[in-house]
C-alpha cells in the first residue's frame, strides 16, 4: 500500500528537489482552500441546528401558490421532473407501518421534525432558479438554514406565472408523518378520576376520551369528516417596530399542501396584532383523501390530518408576548354521506402536536423551546337522521411565551399538529353509560349551535303565534316546598308586594337601557360602588344578544346608578364564577351571595369569556368591584357553560378559579328559556314547533339552543378537560327555590366562606311565588327578584314534554354519573305529571 502512494515514489526515486517542493506546495494550497471553504459555509448557515424545527417557508397564497414579488413572470414558468428525496427523509417502511398501526401510544418525541419537513424537489434551468431566501420581499417564515436550502434544491417545485403577479405553485412531497400523542392530556385524568366514568371504564384512551376496552362493532364505519383549523398567533408588544408574519401549511401523510397566505403588518399602531389563519381540508382536499384512514382493532376508525403553521415575529422592541390559539373544527359531511354511519355511532376529534420556537437575535441564545399542544372535542352522537351539517371545536390550550430584551431579533415558531377524528360505530360501547347515550340516535348536535351561542339563531323557521295558554309552572315546586320556612303571610304579602313594585321600572330597551346601566342588586339594595357599574367606554362591549342574553342583565340596567364607591381595596379578577346555566336560577344565587359581607360581585353579566375576550383581562378586571382582604370577587355569566372556549380561557386566567353551575330540569329550563324569548319576540313559533326537526318522526331538534343548553353532560365534558370536579359546584335550581338556605350553605362552604347566609335571610313570598331575601333580624325591607324572574310559562303540549323527557333521560343519567349527584329530575317530572 505504502508503495503505491505517489509521495513514496517521489521520495524514493531520485526526483529533483524542485519537484518535491512543488508537490508539498500543492498539498498546502489544497488544505488551505478546503479550510477556507469550510469556514465560509459555517458562516453562511449559522442556524443549521435550528433546522430541526424550522420548516421551509414560502409565501403561500390561499390557492396554494407561492408568491415572490421579486420573481419575473417570464423567467419562472417551468415544470421539472422531481428528484429523489434524500434517504434520511424517506419514509421508512417501518415507520409507515407504524403510522398505519394507529398506535395511540406513540410518543410525541417520535415525530422528529426532520421527518416532518417537506421534501421539496425543485429543478432549475438557466436563469429560472429562484432562491427562496428569507430576505426576499413577500416571504414568510424565514429560515436560512443549510438544511432548508438543501430541501429547496431537492424539491419538486413547479413554477408558473399567474397574471401580473408572479407566483409559483408548489407541489411538495411529504414523507409519512405519524401523529403525535400528547404526553399530558388533562381531559384524560379528569375523566379517569371521575367517579362515574371510573367505575364504568377502567381504561380510558387519553387522546380520544373513549374507553380503550371497546368491544368490536361494525367495522365498516367510515369517517366522512372534514376539518377546519383556525390558528391564531397574537403578538402583544411594548414598543414600535414589531412585525408579525405568519404562514400555514397543511400536510397529511400523503401530501403537503400550502393553504394560506402570509399575514403581515407592523405593530406600531396596532399593539395587539393577530394573525388569524384558517386552514380547511374542505377547499382543496377533504380529509377523505388527505387524511389517513386507520382501521382499528376495536371496530372504530380514525382519520388524521397534520397541519403546520409557521409564524414569525420580528421585533425591535423591549419585550413581546406571543400567543397561539388553535381550534380544530371537524365538521360532519352532507347527510347523504352519513348513511354509512349507523345510528348510535359516535364521533370524537382531538388535536395534538407541538409548538417549537427559536429566538434569533444578538442578545438571545438560539435555544429552541417546545410546548405540547393538545385538546379534545366533545363526544358526538351521530345518526342517519341528522342535519346536513355538524361540527364542533376542539378546545386547545393556548400557548404563549414572552421574550424580553430584544433588539432587532426575531422569533420563529412552527406549530405542528395533527387533527384526529375517530368514529365509533354503534354497539362499540360496552359500558352502560355510553350505551345510554348511544340510544339517542336521532340526535345530531348542530355545529354552529355548539360552537358559538351568541351567533346562533334559534328560530330559523317560519314564525307563528304561540298557541298555548300560559300556565304557572313554579307553583308545583312551591307546593312541594313543605319544609320551607315561611314568614307571616299577611305582613309578607304587603311588604313584598310593594317591594316588588318598586323593583319594576318602565321597560328600557337597547341603548337607553345601557345608558342607565345600574348595578343595584335585586335583593340587596345597598348602594353599590360606582366601580361596579360598567364604565361608559365599556358599555358597547356588553351589547345584548336579545335571543341569548339573560334578562338579568336587562333588568340590572334598569336600576339607578348610585355613586358611592369605596375608594379602598383593589379590583381583582374573579376567584369564583357562576358559569351557568341560563335560566337555572343564577341570578337568585348571585344576589343571595351578595348579601354576604365577604362577597363582592359585579351586577351585570360581563360576558368576558364568550363575547368580550378580545378586550383583554384588564378590561375584565376593571369591571369588578373593589375588594379588601378576605373578600372574594365574583361574577355570573350563564352562557359560559355552553361556550366552548370558556373553559380554556378561564383556566388560562387562573386555573384555581372556582366554578358554580346552577342546574335545573332541562325540560323546565328549556321552557323558561323559550318564555324569555317569547316575552321579547311574541311572533316566534310555538315551543312545540321549534322543538322538533320532524314532529311526525319524533325527531328532536337538538340544535335549537333552548334544548341544546340542557344537555349538561355534553357541556360539562369540556369543563372537565380543564378543571377537576372538585373545583366545580353544582347547585340544584329546584332546591334553590324550595330550600335556598341549604343550597347557600353548600355554596358558602365551597367558596370557603363563613356560613352567614342562613335561613334567617329568606322568606317565601306567596305573591311572587318565590323565596325573597330579607336581612336577618328583620332589618330592612324584603327583596324579591324582578318580574323577569319567575315568569309564567306557556302551556306546552304534554306529549311534547313527554318526548323531551325521553330525550334528556340518557343525558341526565350521564350527568348524574359525571357529577356523582342525582338531581332527581325524572322523579320531579313523574310527580308533576301524575299530580297534574
Ligand atoms: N328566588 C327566586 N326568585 C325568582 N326566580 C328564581 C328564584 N330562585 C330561582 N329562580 C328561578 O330563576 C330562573 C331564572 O334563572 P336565571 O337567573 O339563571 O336566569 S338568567 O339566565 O339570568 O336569565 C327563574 O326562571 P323562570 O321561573 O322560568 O322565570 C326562576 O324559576
Amino acid at each position: 500500500m505504502a508503495r503505491c502512494w505517489p509521495g513514496t515514489i517521489l521520495f524514493s526515486s531520485k526526483a529533483p528537489r524542485k519537484l518535491v517542493f512543488l508537490f508539498t506546495l500543492s498539498l498546502s494550497v489544497t488544505y488551505l482552500f478546503y479550510s477556507l471553504l469550510n469556514c465560509y459555509s459555517s458562516l453562511q448557515f449559522p442556524l443549521q441546528d435550528a433546522s430541526d424545527f424550522l420548516q421551509p417557508e414560502a409565501a403561500i397564497s390561499p390557492t396554494g401558490t407561492i408568491r415572490s414579488a421579486s420573481l419575473k413572470p417570464d423567467t419562472i414558468s417551468r415544470s421539472v421532473p422531481s428528484q429523489p428525496a434524500p434517504r434520511s427523509s424517506q419514509p421508512s417502511p417501518g415507520r409507515t407501518a407504524q403510522g398505519k398501526s394507529a398506535s395511540r401510544n406513540r410518543s410525541s418525541g417520535s415525530r422528529s421534525s426532520s421527518r416532518r419537513a417537506p421534501q421539496i424537489n425543485t429543478s432549475r434551468t438557466n436563469n429560472s432558479t429562484k432562491q427562496l431566501s428569507p430576505e426576499q420581499p413577500g416571504r414568510i417564515g424565514v429560515s436560512s438554514t443549510k438544511e432548508r436550502q438543501r430541501s429547496l434544491l431537492e424539491s419538486n417545485l413547479e413554477i408558473s406565472t399567474a397574471g401580473a403577479t408572479s407566483s409559483q405553485s408548489i407541489n411538495v412531497k411529504s414523507p409519512h408523518v405519524p401523529p403525535a400523542t400528547p404526553t399530558d392530556n388533562p381531559s384524560a385524568s379528569s375523566l379517569q378520576s371521575h367517579p362515574g366514568f371510573h367505575s364504568a371504564n377502567s381504561n380510558w384512551d387519553p387522546l380520544s376520551g373513549f374507553p380503550s376496552n371497546l368491544s368490536a362493532g361494525d367495522s365498516d364505519a367510515d369517517i366522512p369528516v372534514t376539518v377546519k383549523v383556525v390558528a391564531e398567533e397574537r403578538s402583544v408588544q411594548s414598543g414600535a417596530g414589531n412585525r408579525l408574519r405568519s404562514s400555514v401549511e397543511k400536510s397529511s401523510t400523503s401530501d403537503r399542501i400550502p393553504v394560506n397566505s402570509e399575514k403581515s403588518s407592523t405593530l406600531d399602531s396596532d399593539p395587539i396584532h393577530a394573525a388569524r389563519i384558517e386552514i380547511s381540508t374542505v377547499d382543496s382536499d377533504p380529509i377523505h383523501s388527505a387524511g389517513e384512514k386507520v382501521s382499528r382493532a376495536d371496530g372504530a376508525a380514525e382519520k388524521r390530518a397534520t397541519f403546520i403553521f409557521l409564524a414569525q415575529t420580528t421585533s425591535t422592541s423591549e419585550s413581546v408576548t406571543d400567543q397561539l390559539e388553535i381550534s380544530g373544527i371537524p365538521s360532519h359531511p352532507p347527510a347523504q354521506d352519513l348513511e354509512t354511519l349507523k345510528a348510535g355511532s359516535h364521533l370524537r376529534s382531538s388535536i395534538s402536536g407541538q409548538k417549537s420556537s427559536i429566538l434569533d437575535g444578538d442578545l438571545i441564545p438560539k435555544k429552541p423551546t417546545k410546548v405540547n399542544i393538545s385538546g379534545k372535542g366533545p363526544l358526538y352522537p351521530i345518526g342517519t337522521e341528522t342535519s346536513s351539517e355538524g361540527n364542533h371545536t376542539i378546545p386547545t390550550p393556548q400557548t404563549s411565551g414572552t421574550w424580553d430584551r430584544i433588539t432587532n431579533s426575531s422569533r420563529r415558531t412552527s406549530y405542528d399538529f395533527t387533527v384526529q377524528s375517530r368514529a365509533f360505530p354503534a354497539g362499540s360501547f360496552d359500558t352502560k353509560l355510553l350505551n345510554s347515550v348511544s340510544s339517542t340516535s336521532s340526535v345530531l348536535l348542530s355545529p354552529s349551535a355548539v360552537r358559538n351561542t351568541s351567533g346562533y339563531n334559534p328560530f330559523p323557521r317560519e314564525s307563528g303565534k304561540p298557541e298555548s295558554a300560559p300556565l304557572p309552572i313554579t307553583e308545583t315546586i312551591y307546593d312541594k316546598a313543605s319544609h320551607y320556612k315561611q314568614k307571616d303571610s299577611t305582613e309578607t304579602w304587603e311588604t313584598a308586594s310593594s317591594s316588588a313594585e318598586t323593583l319594576i321600572s318602565p321597560d328600557l330597551e337597547g341603548d337607553e337601557a345601557y345608558k342607565s346601566m345600574r348595578s343595584l342588586s335585586y335583593w340587596d339594595r345597598t348602594p353599590l360602588a360606582a366601580t361596579e357599574m360598567i364604565p361608559e367606554s365599556h358599555t358597547g362591549a356588553l351589547e345584548k344578544d336579545t335571543q341569548e342574553s339573560s334578562t338579568a342583565e336587562e333588568e340590572l340596567n334598569r336600576r339607578f346608578p348610585v355613586n358611592c364607591t369605596p375608594e379602598y381595596g383593589e379590583k381583582k379578577l374573579p376567584q369564583a364564577i357562576i358559569i351557568g346555566v341560563k335560566k337555572g336560577g343564577t341570578r337568585a344565587l348571585l344576589e343571595a351571595l351578595r348579601a354576604h359581607p365577604d362577597v363582592r360581585a359585579v351586577g351585570v353579566e360581563p360576558h368576558f369569556f364568550d363575547r368580550n375576550y378580545e378586550k383583554g383581562l384588564e378590561w375584565y378586571r376593571d369591571l369588578m368591584p373593589r375588594t379588601i382582604d378576605g373578600q372574594i370577587t365574583m361574577e355570573k355569566t350563564p352562557s359560559y357553560f355552553v361556550t366552548n372556549e370558556a373553559p380554556q380561557r378561564i383556566h388560562s386566567m387562573a386555573k384555581d378559579t372556582k366554578l358554580i353551575v346552577v342546574v335545573r330540569n332541562p325540560v323546565t329550563r328549556a321552557i323558561s328559556d323559550y318564555t324569555q324569548t317569547l316575552s321579547k319576540k311574541p311572533e316566534i313559533p310555538t315551543f312545540e314547533v321549534l322543538a322538533f326537526k320532524n314532529r311526525t318522526l319524533g325527531l328532536i331538534d337538538a340544535s335549537w339552543s333552548a334544548l341544546r343548553i340542557g344537555i349538561y353532560a355534553l357541556h360539562l365534558e369540556s369543563w372537565m378537560q380543564y378543571f377537576p370536579l372538585s373545583q366545580i359546584l353544582f347547585v340544584s335550581g329546584e332546591r334553590l327555590i324550595s330550600n335556598p338556605a341549604e343550597e347557600l350553605a353548600k355554596v358558602q362552604d365551597f367558596l370557603g366562606l363563613r356560613r352567614i347566609i342562613t335561613e334567617k335571610y329568606f322568606y317565601f313570598n306567596k305573591t311572587k311565588g318565590f323565596p325573597c331575601l330579607k336581612k336577618p333580624e328583620d332589618t330592612g325591607a324584603p327583596r324579591c327578584l324582578g318580574k323577569s324572574k319567575g315568569r309564567t310559562h306557556p302551556k306546552i303540549d304534554p306529549d311534547v314534554i313527554q318526548r323531551l323527557r325521553k330525550f334528556y333521560k340518557p343525558f341526565n343519567s350521564m350527568f348524574y354519573q359525571m357529577t356523582g349527584e342525582d338531581f332527581q329530575w325524572e322523579k320531579d317530572e313523574l310527580e308533576s305529571w301524575t299530580s297534574g
